[in-house]
């Protein structure tokens, strides 16, 4: 086939690389706060009138920093809602960042308008998870494809034909399909139609926002092949954001971990994977899903509810659910001591166990010895609040006050204290695998 490509490749961007292709500087996305034609407005049927302005606004993303490499993927992984998504989008420049820049090729994308704007445009991409509702059924694939060229007035018709058949070739269809609806294609086939219609505009930027999650599995290692396959040819960078570490596995160089809207680990993907330092990390790799169903237990490591971004927790976002949550410098506690004491106080807050006796408590969260000095007595405090054999001042054992006035002593007296609660933590440690940096937001690698 005769091809008119104009199609830059690898060689060609490596011309004009120096230093990274992307950078973000402080970069907050918050939703709410009367954004939008209808943001923060709050319908509530009972209450006159029924419709409120809610002031509460949404910490989706928040102050993240990162660099991204020309030609590499940097897997961006955290669970749902974590605000990878609203990340991506915000990059591209199709969400206002709330503060903070991003800089492309060095240059604040904030500054560009007009032509270069409209220039700039083209070089960010985004391809979406559900290629069933991002292709316009009414369209053929060719014209599906040459939709963006059209819109940056690229090649004329004859050209853009060409370059679409081309593309279709490239991302692993036919050409000859080029007349064809979307409906005549399978969930990965749509996909790679996506990919061609992202490359048509010769983009240096991708985000790929979990392109392959509602695949088959045994479809997904192949648009990923795919996707490897096109990024080496002509020289792409991806963002590739996923829930799923098997498919971050696959594709990254680097992986960033998020967390409630906070980057909290940045690494190469073997040091990532090897050498875990932050411990929502560490819970996030432990709860993949064992090849063998038989072996139980591998999930649910992490506990508690991840809190509202609405109400994000002070210092480390992660604190509230860590397991390594370290004591207060204030108290003078054994690691056993502290360790009893912060499950007694996540039993506490999240009200676990059945009303038992003073004796009983002790005995079941501190193995019958109370932690010594202050803290100590802090303990027996919040255990006097709410023991079945205590004075209550006439209140049954039950009543919710006492767990409630218990829960406060102990998260004022021990995580409001805690250095996790009272500063971000943000340190760079020294890589066991490979020689790239290796950056965990976790006061523990202080
Ligand atoms: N337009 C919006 N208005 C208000 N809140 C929003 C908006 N978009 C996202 N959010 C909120 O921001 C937070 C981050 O959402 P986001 O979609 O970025 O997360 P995610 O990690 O991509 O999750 P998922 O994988 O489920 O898409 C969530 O609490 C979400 O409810």
């Amino acid at each position: 086939m005769a091809v008119s490509s104009d199609l830059r490749t690898s060689e060609a961007r490596d011309a004009d690389r120096d230093g990274p292709l992307l950078e973000l500087e402080g970069v907050s996305k918050y939703f709410g706060q009367g954004s939008g034609l209808f943001g923060g407005l709050q319908y509530d049927p009972d209450t006159f009138p029924p419709i409120s302005v809610d002031r509460e606004r949404v910490e989706a993303v928040d102050d993240v920093s990162l660099e991204i490499q020309p030609g590499e993927t940097l897997g961006l992984v955290g669970e749902s809602g974590c605000g990878k998504s609203t990340l991506g989008r915000t990059i591209l420049r199709l969400l206002e960042p709330t503060d903070g820049e991003i800089l492309f090729r060095g240059e604040n994308l904030a500054d560009l308008s007009g032509e270069e704007l409209r220039q700039m445009r083209s070089e960010l991409q985004m391809i979406f998870q559900d290629p069933q509702s991002s292709l316009d059924p009414r369209m053929k694939v060719g014209q599906i494809i040459e939709e963006p060229m059209r819109a940056h007035g690229m090649l004329d018709d004859e050209g853009r034909e060409a370059r679409a058949k081309e593309l279709l070739e490239k991302v692993g269809l036919d050409p000859r399909h080029y007349n064809r609806y979307p409906h005549a294609f399978s969930g990965g086939q749509r996909q790679r139609i996506n990919l061609a219609r992202a490359l048509s505009v010769d983009p240096e930027f991708v985000v790929c926002d979990e392109p392959v999650s509602a695949l088959d599995v045994s479809i997904q290692a192949q648009v990923l092949n795919t996707m490897e396959r096109l990024q080496e040819e002509f020289g792409l960078t991806y963002l590739f954001i996923a829930h799923d570490l098997s498919v971050i596995r696959h594709i990254s160089d680097r992986v960033a971990v998020m967390y409630l809207g906070h980057i909290v680990e940045v690494a190469e993907k073997e040091e990532l994977f090897e050498n875990p330092q932050h411990p929502y990390t560490k819970a996030l790799l432990e709860s993949i899903p064992v090849p063998d169903p038989r072996e139980s237990g591998a999930r649910g490591v992490l506990e508690g509810e991840v809190p509202s971004p609405t109400e994000p927790p002070s210092g480390c976002r992660f604190r509230t659910r860590c397991p390594e949550l370290i004591a207060p410098e204030a108290y003078d506690l054994t690691e056993a001591e502290w360790s009893h004491t912060r499950a007694f106080m996540r039993a506490v807050k999240r009200r676990t166990f059945e009303p038992m006796s003073a004796a009983e408590l002790r005995r079941e969260f501190f193995g019958g010895d109370l932690p010594g000095g202050e803290a100590g007595e802090i303990v027996a405090d919040a255990i006097d609040m709410i023991a079945t054999d205590s004075d209550h001042g006439g209140e049954s054992a039950d009543d919710r006050s006492d767990w409630t006035a218990a829960t406060d002593l102990l998260l004022e007296s021990f995580a409001e204290r805690s250095i996790c609660a009272r500063e971000r933590p943000a340190y760079d440690l020294e890589p066991v695998h490979g020689s790239g940096a290796h950056f965990a937001a976790c006061h523990r690698r202080r």
